[in-house]
């Protein structure tokens, strides 16, 4: 069967897209998922995202990790998703979407899509690192000389070592002003180093402005793959009206021989 995809990129983090509208996609096929994402046999990608109906949004995002098992939620996946959204036509420049971990709302302009990410009101801090759940589970710790640091070895460590069987994803951290951070992760489910993570760079800026690193409540990150905002509130101790906004683009599109 020829399957017709769409690829996407938001700062470096890269999605095989799929407009399942029709459920026709085998969700269940993990070993299928893992040879779309393979980056030698495959088309590429950090994950593969199903666009589907919804009877309670405008529609229902699926993500799975490059691994092929189905994950939690990616927010730079969930900024392609709108774009591509917006290029089918299904939303105009803002929509409310269904995702694992609740509702959506999104706005697009041009390429930059503005997200809203769900309300966080725990973050464990502990000696060296933060620890909190953005959608995704994430690791936060500081380091210095952050571009020479070994994030697959160190990440793979932590990733393994102290979050057990479900793991975490894994964020170093570098301070470069008052409201600006270099982030690298350790993306679990990729088993590596990706260019970006959306829910991660969110749980970055939330943890250094309850570690009191920043008084800022909009904060600039600089991945490998590009820069992300996020602006969020404080109140009494939980924080809400989180959004990351930043470019999510359209790189090619294609169709794939797959015996589905
Ligand atoms: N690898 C993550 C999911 C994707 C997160 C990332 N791609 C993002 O943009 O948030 C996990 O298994 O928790």
């Amino acid at each position: 069967m020829e399957l017709q995809f769409f690829k996407y990129q938001g700062t470096g983090n890269d999605f095989v897209i799929i407009d399942n509208r029709q459920d026709v996609f085998p969700k269940n096929n993990t070993k299928l998922v893992a040879e779309l994402c393979d980056r030698r046999f495959g088309i590429g990608a950090d994950g593969l995202i199903l666009l589907e109906n919804d009877n309670l949004s405008d529609f229902k995002m699926v993500y799975f990790n490059a691994d092929g098992a189905e994950s939690s939620m990616c927010g730079n996946g969930g900024r392609c998703l709108v774009a591509f959204a917006h290029y089918l036509g299904v939303i105009e420049k803002e929509t409310t979407f269904n995702a694992v971990d609740g509702l959506h709302h999104a706005t697009v302009e041009g390429d930059i899509v503005n997200l809203k990410m769900i309300d966080v009101d725990k973050i464990h801090e502990k000696q060296n690192h933060s620890f909190l759940d953005t959608g995704s589970p994430h690791h936060v710790q500081l380091v210095k000389e952050l571009k020479k640091f070994d994030v697959q070895k160190e990440g793979k460590k932590l990733r393994y070592g102290i979050y057990g069987e479900s793991g975490s994803n894994i964020n170093f951290v570098e301070q470069k002003q008052d409201n600006a951070f270099d982030v690298r992760t350790y993306e679990r489910g990729v088993e590596g180093e990706t260019f970006s993570c959306g829910t991660g760079v969110t749980a970055v800026a939330l943890a250094m402005h309850q570690s009191g690193k920043t008084a800022a409540n909009e904060v600039h990150i600089h991945t490998i793959g590009g820069d992300l905002t996020i602006s969020f509130e404080k109140k009494g101790g939980k924080y809400s009206n989180i959004f990351l906004k930043g470019p999510a683009t359209q790189v090619f599109k294609g169709t794939i021989a797959c015996s589905i």
